[in-house]
């Protein structure tokens, strides 16, 4: 089976997510609602996603204290979609309150939600990690860390940069997902990204979802762009 690509759909509002779909004929695919659209649409907005056949990853990155992660995980678990993260920086405790909420929440008979903690986010660089946020291991030893520490507390896999799968494979081993945005062209800007790498890399190096936002969305042809994509990404 291929390996999912989650279109990010950071559109302002329903209308404009669906007339973008529908234009460009992309039905039945794999795609990841964000805050930007959550925030606006609601839970309303992933039922419509679900009933049109659409699969998705939640990316509402969680953090807060155990117990008001545990009880959001418990709404959110009942929505049926496939990922929900959260931020590892929460810690241990929290991401297993996130994994009890979403055990709890879990309609029977449906599947639960995999659990995914963000290690660093895909915009942060090694000067931003030591200068603005104060750790001072390097970039790879943060994120093997956080990785092995979603992993403790009962996390499914990671959300991480293409150029961090191989360590964090070799540290949790091979059915530990990792998920990566920062998903890019070759010719492409790399906007607000810092750890980016194309879709035939991700391929290469062994990642197990790709999360492809403005480079399709913003592209002269998104349906195309999408059609390269995929085809970089699984059969290149
Ligand atoms: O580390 C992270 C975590 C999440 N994201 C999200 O992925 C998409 C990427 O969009 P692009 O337009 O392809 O840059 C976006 O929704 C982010 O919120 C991430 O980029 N990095």
């Amino acid at each position: 089976m291929n390996k999912p690509l989650y279109l990010a759909l950071d559109f302002p509002d329903a209308e404009k997510t669906f007339d973008f779909l529908k234009e460009n004929e992309l039905t039945n695919i794999p795609v990841k609602v964000g805050m930007q659209l959550f925030y606006r649409e609601g839970p309303m907005l992933i039922e419509k996603l679900k009933v049109e056949g659409y699969s998705i990853f939640l990316d509402l990155k969680l953090h807060d204290i155990p117990n008001t992660v545990k009880e959001s995980m418990k709404n959110l678990s009942g929505l049926g979609v496939e990922l929900i993260n959260v931020h590892a920086a929460g810690g241990k405790r929290m991401m297993e309150a996130a994994r009890e909420g979403l055990e709890a929440g879990t309609i029977p008979g449906q599947q639960r939600p995999y659990l995914i903690g963000v290690t660093q986010l895909t915009s942060t660089d090694e000067t931003m990690l030591h200068e603005e946020l104060g750790i001072q291991w390097g970039l790879n030893e943060t994120i093997i860390h956080y990785a092995k520490l979603s992993q403790i507390a009962g996390a499914d896999g990671v959300v991480c940069s293409v150029h961090e799968v191989p360590l964090i494979k070799e540290a949790c081993g091979s059915s530990f997902m990792t998920v990566t945005p920062g998903i890019r062209f070759q010719s492409d800007t790399t906007d607000d990204q810092k750890r980016v790498a194309t879709p035939g890399l991700a391929r290469k190096l062994g990642s197990d979802a790709i999360v492809m936002g403005r480079s399709i969305t913003r592209a002269p042809h998104p349906k195309q762009a999408y059609q390269q994509a995929i085809k970089e990404w699984n059969h290149e």
